[in-house]
């Protein structure tokens, strides 16, 4: 099944299961230690940790949990993936785990070859390849954490919720989770429920029957028959009337649904994947939300943080949204100008990513010159100033200073010496600011 011999801990307390599993993937070629009590596991992890490229672990193990066992041993410094094994009533508790970082869970009784493929896509190499390839939504560390719950996410059906402010890639997201899940080649249904009339969205999303109402000429089939085996993704659920939502709930808790003025019952085999700007989490939740379908959208939550939050998408996104306006026109610009970095970087952003596109896209049309500069990403401020929100200048200066030594860095494959002299300042005041801005990971050498 793979090239390497994986390493492999199984903490599971049930001789026969233990054995048969242990069997199974020493078959297929891997290495496993097993062991039986939570304690033991940690005692034995602990020693292990740095070759071990996955743990299996039992959540109910006769001493302590298999929680206890993960969040003991999760500040090690090289700590093992988990993949924990659940019962059907400890489904709750796997995914609170998935959140705090275990990669995936399975819930007995499970078949074999699903087992190994989900082995086979947690275990540690695996891991590492994803991060070569690098990540999709963007740089900073916080999209990166929501990309690898998406991804994490992927191999299961449980619905899942997108929380984010407007505009700040939740359709991205839900796409992204969509291709890299094995739903990828059946469609993707995308509904906004905010943008269809009230009175329309029910046989938009179910359909209709030929008569069922006035003007219904024929037989008509709504999203959730369309999306197949795919996804349906509800973008605004926040906004789904009341009524509605009680077919909703039934189309996911029953799998089921019938279309308006049919009897007959259709079987719903997509996954379900909703998107809201609002909080719909109990304590601020409108009361036209239903609380029990918040909490079975919400099985798999994840948030796309503001673009505020995350300084270092900000370049990123610049670029890239400026290669893709550039490889559509025919310009000559060259790029951003250090001042128009630097006003992006101090921007909050209030429009997310949605805003930070347009501004680039207008920049490209509009620029006369070969580098952007700031009045042609934010030429309101010409004739508003002080319209513009403000930030500490010290934080505009990091940032600008932050992706200067990243570039010299890039530059010169991470030696300081070199990178120093590109930045026409000593070895010593870079590596302080170095220190200061948290990228002393990136040197390679400091000949
Ligand atoms: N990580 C990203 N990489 C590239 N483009 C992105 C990214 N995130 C968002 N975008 C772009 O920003 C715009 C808004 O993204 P998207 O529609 O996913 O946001 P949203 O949160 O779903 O918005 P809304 O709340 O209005 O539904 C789109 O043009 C999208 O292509």
């Amino acid at each position: 099944m793979q090239p390497d011999p994986a390493r492999i801990g199984l903490v599971e307390d049930d001789p026969v299961m233990g054995g048969s599993i242990v069997q199974r993937l020493e078959l297929e070629g891997w290495r496993v230690t097993w062991w039986q009590s939570g304690r033991d596991a940690i005692s034995g992890i602990e020693g292990l940790s740095d070759s071990l490229d996955l743990v299996i672990c039992d959540i109910r193990l006769p001493d302590i949990s298999g929680e206890v066992v993960f969040s003991e041993l999760a500040n090690l410094p090289n700590s093992p993936p988990f993949l924990f094994v659940t019962g059907h009533g400890e489904i709750d508790q796997a995914v609170r785990l998935m959140r705090s970082g275990a990669v995936d869970f399975m819930t007995k009784p499970f078949a074999m070859e699903e087992f190994l493929r989900r082995i086979d896509a947690g275990r540690r190499t695996t891991h590492s390849q994803l991060r070569l390839k690098g990540y999709f939504l963007g740089e900073s560390p916080a999209i990166q954490h929501a990309e690898d719950l998406l991804r994490r996410y992927a191999g299961h059906d449980l619905p899942v919720l997108i929380t984010g402010e407007t505009g700040s890639g939740k359709e991205v997201a839900a796409r992204l989770l969509h291709e890299v899940s094995p739903r990828r080649a059946e469609p993707f249904i995308a509904v906004n429920c905010a943008a269809i009339p009230a009175e329309l969205l029910e046989s938009e999303i179910f359909g209709h029957e030929k008569g069922a109402f006035t003007g219904a000429q024929q037989r008509h089939l709504g999203y959730a028959e369309r999306a197949g085996k795919g996804t349906l993704f509800l973008d605004e659920i926040g906004d789904m009337p009341m009524p509605l939502q009680a077919k909703l709930l039934r189309l996911i808790e029953a799998g089921s649904f019938n279309r308006v003025g049919g009897e007959t019952c259709c079987t719903f085999r997509a996954r379900v994947v909703s998107a809201t700007h609002r909080d719909l989490s109990q304590r601020d939740r409108p009361s036209s939300f239903r609380e029990d379908l918040y909490f079975r959208l919400a099985v798999l939550p994840v948030t796309i943080p503001p673009l505020r939050e995350r300084h270092e998408d900000i370049a990123w996104l610049l670029d890239r949204f400026l290669e893709n306006a550039a490889s559509r026109s025919n310009t000559r610009i060259r790029g951003f100008s250090a001042l128009a970095e630097e006003a992006a970087l101090a921007y909050p952003w209030p429009g997310n990513v949605r805003e930070l596109r347009n501004r680039v896209e207008r920049a490209v049309a509009l620029s006369t010159s070969e580098w952007i500069m700031p009045g042609d990403l934010f030429p309101e401020r010409a004739t508003k100033p002080g319209n513009a929100a403000f930030v500490p200048l010290a934080d505009v200066r990091d940032a600008a200073e932050r992706r200067q030594i990243e570039r010299a860095l890039d530059e010169t494959g991470g030696q300081i010496a070199k990178a120093a002299s590109l930045l026409a300042i000593s070895r010593t005041t870079l590596w302080e600011k170095m220190t200061r801005l948290g990228l002393v990971d990136r040197v390679r050498s400091t000949s």
